[in-house]
Parts: structure tokens; sequence; C-alpha cells
């Protein structure tokens, strides 16, 4: 362990950030100025505990994690599992927390139970494609898209969806319906394999510290 590093923090954008700079509070880690909205600042540092952050766009938190360009990071479960980078994930923050789902109108119930080839649009192709070819085995075609899924089955362009739910509310103002659940999703801690050795002493204390303020 190298006492003058700095430990590096990968901060998903967006949902998850407040919550997690409230957590960090929790526990006297403080970074006032990356909750300025106007700055255009990219790092941020707190040089009496060693500490630099960083928000980032929640796809790269994992891959910034993996490489060792951060030593941790917080992101969603989802995206955890969708990057599908070489990372160690230890802890659940419980926060964030939503389900990832199948849904669609009531009438696609039935082309799910009779596992027909239907189209599936998704921010998630990698969680939908592990779920329907490796758990449900069944053959679907799976759409891309970048947003606004619900959209997909209204205007024809699937039959269902795989997205994340949380109050149900964007479901219900369109006419459509949770019909599968696929996992339950919130904020995680993720470390560098490395960094999770030779910091160990550092990021176990971080962890534990975390723990007791959930
Ligand atoms: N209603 C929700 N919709 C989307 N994500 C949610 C919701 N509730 C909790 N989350 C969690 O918050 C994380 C961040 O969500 P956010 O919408 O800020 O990011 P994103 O979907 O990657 O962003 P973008 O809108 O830039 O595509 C998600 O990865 C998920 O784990
Ligand atoms: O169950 P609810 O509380 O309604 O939340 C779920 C909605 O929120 C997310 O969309 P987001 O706002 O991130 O916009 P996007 O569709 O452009 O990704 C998600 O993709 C759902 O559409």
């Amino acid at each position: 362990m190298n006492k003058d590093r700095y430990l590096t923090f990968a901060l998903g954008k967006g949902r998850l950030a407040n919550q997690t700079l409230d957590l960090f509070e929790k526990i006297g880690i403080t970074c006032e100025e990356i909750r300025d909205k106007n700055t255009r600042k990219l790092i941020f540092v707190n040089e009496e505990l060693k500490l630099r952050f960083f928000l980032a766009k929640g796809p790269d938190v994992p891959t910034y994690v993996e490489y060792g360009a951060a030593d941790i990071g917080i992101v969603g479960k989802d995206t955890i599992l969708e990057e599908g980078r070489n990372i160690y994930e230890v802890l659940d923050l419980g926060f964030g927390a939503c389900r990832m789902c199948i849904c669609g109108p009531e009438d696609a119930r039935e082309l799910l139970q009779h596992h027909e080839q239907i189209r599936v649009a998704t921010k998630y192709p990698k969680i939908a494609k592990d779920y329907f070819y490796n758990k449900k085995h069944q053959t679907v075609e799976i759409i891309k898209l970048n947003g606004s899924i619900e959209l997909a089955p209204i205007v024809g362009l699937s039959e269902v969806i795989c997205d994340i739910v949380e109050t149900g509310t964007t479901l219900r103002e369109n006419g459509l319906t949770v019909l599968e659940e696929v996992c339950p999703l919130s904020a995680r801690v993720v470390v560098n394999q490395v960094s999770m050795k030779m910091e160990n002493e550092r990021i176990t204390d971080l962890i534990s510290r975390l723990k007791q303020v959930l």
C-alpha cells in the first residue's frame, strides 16, 4: 500500500449520483464541488483524504474500473450485467432499486407463453439475450434502442420490450404491463481486481464503513 496514492472513484452520472454523494458524506467523504451543475470540470480531488472522483456515463463506469483508471465504481446492477467487465462487485447499496422486466401489451403474454419468435426491443441486448436464450431457451429477435423503449410495442417495432421498471408509471401511461421479471436491480460498488489486492486495507475499510451507514 502506498499512502500517497490517490484512490479514484468513478461515479455514474444521472439518477444514482446524488444518492451516492449523500452516502459518501455520511462516512465523512465530501466532495461539494462535484455537485456544482455549472462546472465543466471533470475530476475532483479531496486532498486531505487522498481521494479523486469523476462522473461518467453509467455504461463507462465498469470500463474505467476494469482498466484501473478508477479503483472503485458506483453503478447500477443492470449496467454491470450488460457490460460484462472483469471487475469485483463488492456491495449492494440498496438505493436505485428497480426491476429489469419483459413488458408489453397484455395480449403479448400469449406470444411469450407459446415461445413464438417475437421481437424484443431493449437498451440492454446482452441481458435480454441471456434471459431469452440461456434462461428460457426461447429464440427471439433482439432490437437495440437507446431510450424511450416503451414506444417500440406501441408503434409496432416489437412485440415486447426488456426494460427497467421502477414505479410502473411509464408502462401504465402507455397501456403496457409487466409480463415477466428478469431480475431485481440496485446500485452496486465495484472494484478493480488489482486495486482490491494492492489497496486492500483502504478499500475494505471503506466498504465496511459504507455497510455501517446503509
Ligand atoms: N426508473 C429508472 N429508470 C432507469 N434507471 C433506473 C431507474 N431507477 C433506478 N435506476 C437505476 O439508475 C441507473 C442510472 O439511471 P440513469 O437513467 O441515470 O442512467 P442511464 O439509463 O444510463 O442514462 P441515460 O438516460 O443517459 O441513458 C440505472 O442504471 C439503474 O440501475
Ligand atoms: O417505472 P418508471 O418509474 O416509470 O421508470 C421506468 C422508466 O424509466 C426509465 O427511462 P428513462 O427515464 O431513463 O428514459 P429513457 O427511456 O430515455 O432511457 C426506464 O427505461 C423506463 O422507461
